[in-house]
């Protein structure tokens, strides 16, 4: 039976191949270390999340009809995320995400959303089809909206009536794919959840707090921001008033995915009632607690 899912994640689920290895590296090093593949992409790291936080996330995205798509779609039913609206794509396989790190940290990435690109508007047929929502009745809960989509797609969603009811909670998917983004900032419910840098990159400019760069975005027209700024403090701006909080201090053993917990944790906590201020520290605090390396 298909469960109905009460947010939807759409954006790159794909496999994150990541090599791992203890020492300093450089451009052409060549070392021993570790390589593991997990579910990755924005959408999927948001999904898997907001599960934890008790939500029922519903993924919208291309998996591929090969090997890999069949074993990363089990995975996720693994973990309770609804697949049954995914578009299974017979000749574009799934999409592959590939970084190394060192122990100076990130050395590079590559993500190959290629797929996700080529796959295009079919993703959204669930919200048009009647399958989750149609045009007479668009869907009207939250939506975790990811900056993997093309800058096209991202601007036709921006103007669809198939997302005029809907809560829409936009992530960049990085820095580089950030300025996608520009085509949502005017969106009349979207909540843009950014860090300092990508803030800069949407208005062109660095800003020095959290609270600058939600006050630069609010006047380039977003409706709603939230921004982050590691163990700075995190603003949430509406056109009205700025709310800032500071994040627990705590010691850092992991830091990516930071971003996606904050989204995932403010998100579940408005959808469970909480008010403004109360979302965002619980918000600061499970992104804290999950650097500290536990388990928010
Ligand atoms: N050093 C830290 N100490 C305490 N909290 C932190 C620290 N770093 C991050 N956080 C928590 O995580 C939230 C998001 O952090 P950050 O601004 O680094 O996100 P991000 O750059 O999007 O992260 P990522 O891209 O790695 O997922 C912060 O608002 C804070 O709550
Ligand atoms: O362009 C992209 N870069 C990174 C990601 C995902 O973010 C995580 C790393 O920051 C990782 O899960 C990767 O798949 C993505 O979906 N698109």
């Amino acid at each position: 039976m298909t469960q109905q899912p009460d947010i939807l994640c759409i954006g790159s689920v794909l496999w994150d191949v990541i090599g791992r290895a203890p020492s300093h590296m450089r451009v052409g090093s060549d070392v021993p270390g570790r390589i593991t593949r997990l579910p990755g992409g924005v959408a999927m790291n948001i999904a898997m999340t907001l599960r934890r936080f008790g939500m029922r996330p519903a993924l919208l995205s291309n998996v591929g009809r090969d090997a890999e798509g069949d074993a990363l779609i089990a995975a996720a039913q693994g973990m309770g995320l609804v697949c049954d609206h995914l578009y299974r794509s017979d000749d574009l396989p799934t999409d592959v995400y590939m970084a190394i790190e060192g122990a100076n940290g990130l050395i590079a990435a590559i993500a190959d959303a290629h797929s996700l690109e080529a796959a295009g508007d079919k993703i959204l047929r669930p919200l048009a089809n009647g399958a989750l929502a149609m045009p007479a009745a668009p869907w009207a809960g939250p939506v975790a909206l990811d900056g993997n989509l093309t800058a096209e797609l991202l601007r036709e969603i921006a103007t669809s009536a198939l997302f005029g009811k809907a809560d829409l909670r936009v992530a960049p998917a990085s820095p580089g794919k950030a300025e996608r983004l520009l085509a949502l900032l005017g969106h009349p419910s979207a909540t843009l959840y950014v860090n300092l840098e990508e803030a800069g990159l949407l208005c062109q400019t660095t800003f020095a707090s959290s609270a600058a760069a939600a006050a630069g975005l609010i006047a380039r027209g977003a409706r709603r921001v939230l921004v982050t700024d590691g163990s700075n403090s995190a603003s949430e701006a509406t056109g009205t008033d700025i709310i800032t909080q500071t994040p627990p201090a705590v010691m850092v053993t992991r830091v990516t995915g930071a971003g996606d917990t904050f989204m995932a944790a403010h998100i579940a906590s408005e959808a469970q009632g909480m008010a403004r201020d109360a979302a965002l520290a619980r918000a600061c605090q499970a992104a804290a607690t999950y650097v500290s390396g536990e388990i928010p």
